[in-house]
């Protein structure tokens, strides 16, 4: 049986421009299942990276609610809005923000540390990840060291360091090559399925959300079209 882990409810957003309101986002409602693999797609300025960061709890809608397990995020204090980032989400972004002076091991690390692991824990556990995402040899090389998969591969890596339910891709794919960026897909896809994390992963590449079971449409910030292989 299906459970629900994230859900929009009539989620809008607008910005303040000049003398107008700038709707970015109005009346999403969508439901995201526990281990879903969700792409989000649409034209740019479609209001894709918008969504994930309410989503995320790194922005607020202006109107509607983002809950998660049913709990609705926007009530939480900026405290606990911080801890339930660090426990059950990972984000992964298009360029790898990863921290430039620490080594791909140390990277991985950092949440653990922050979230009050050991370091020897902590460092197992990163050890582990680099392994799975096939970087055993390069946890002491700088992120200026790795290639940009490489890269991309420590970030996903990063990301799942405290076993989240729910993974955020902004564009993970968007700054490799199409070789480059079915091997980081397929990585994903693997993890998906192996840890039954959900991953939301936002792309303009439709050969990419293809490969995805579901995937939300976005057009000037309305949801147009959300669709589930297999299902009509
Ligand atoms: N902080 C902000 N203040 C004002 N306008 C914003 C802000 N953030 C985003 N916007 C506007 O909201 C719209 C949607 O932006 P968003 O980044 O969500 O689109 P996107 O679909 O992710 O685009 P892209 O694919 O190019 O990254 C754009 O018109 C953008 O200019």
């Amino acid at each position: 049986m299906t459970k629900e882990l994230l859900t929009c409810e009539n989620v809008s957003k607008s910005y303040r421009d000049g003398h107008h309101d700038l709707e970015v986002l109005q009346g999403i409602q969508f439901s995201l299942q526990e281990g879903e693999l969700v792409a989000i797609v649409g034209s740019s300025g479609s209001g894709k990276s918008t969504l994930l960061h309410c989503m995320g709890g790194l922005d607020k809608p202006t109107s509607g609610r983002i809950l998660f397990r049913g709990q609705a995020i926007d009530r939480l204090s900026s405290r606990a809005l911080a801890d339930w980032r660090n426990q059950e989400l990972g984000f992964i972004y298009q360029f790898h923000h990863l921290l430039p002076e620490f080594t791909a091991l140390e990277n991985i690390a950092m949440p653990l540390l922050i979230q009050g692991q050991s370091a020897r824990q902590a460092q197992q556990r990163a050890q582990q990840l680099l392994e799975r995402v096939g970087l055993a040899q390069r946890g002491q090389h700088r992120p200026a060291e790795l290639s940009g998969g490489e890269r991309q591969r420590v970030a996903i890596a990063r990301a799942l360091a405290n076993a989240p339910a729910l993974v955020l891709a902004d564009e993970p794919t968007g700054n490799l090559d199409d070789e480059t960026a079915q091997q980081v897909l397929e990585l994903m896809l693997e993890l998906n399925r192996e840890l039954q994390t959900c991953f939301v992963i936002v792309t303009h590449d439709q050969q990419l959300a293809a490969r995805l079971p579901t995937q939300v449409q976005l057009h000037h910030g309305k949801l147009v079209s959300a669709k589930q292989a297999g299902r009509t």
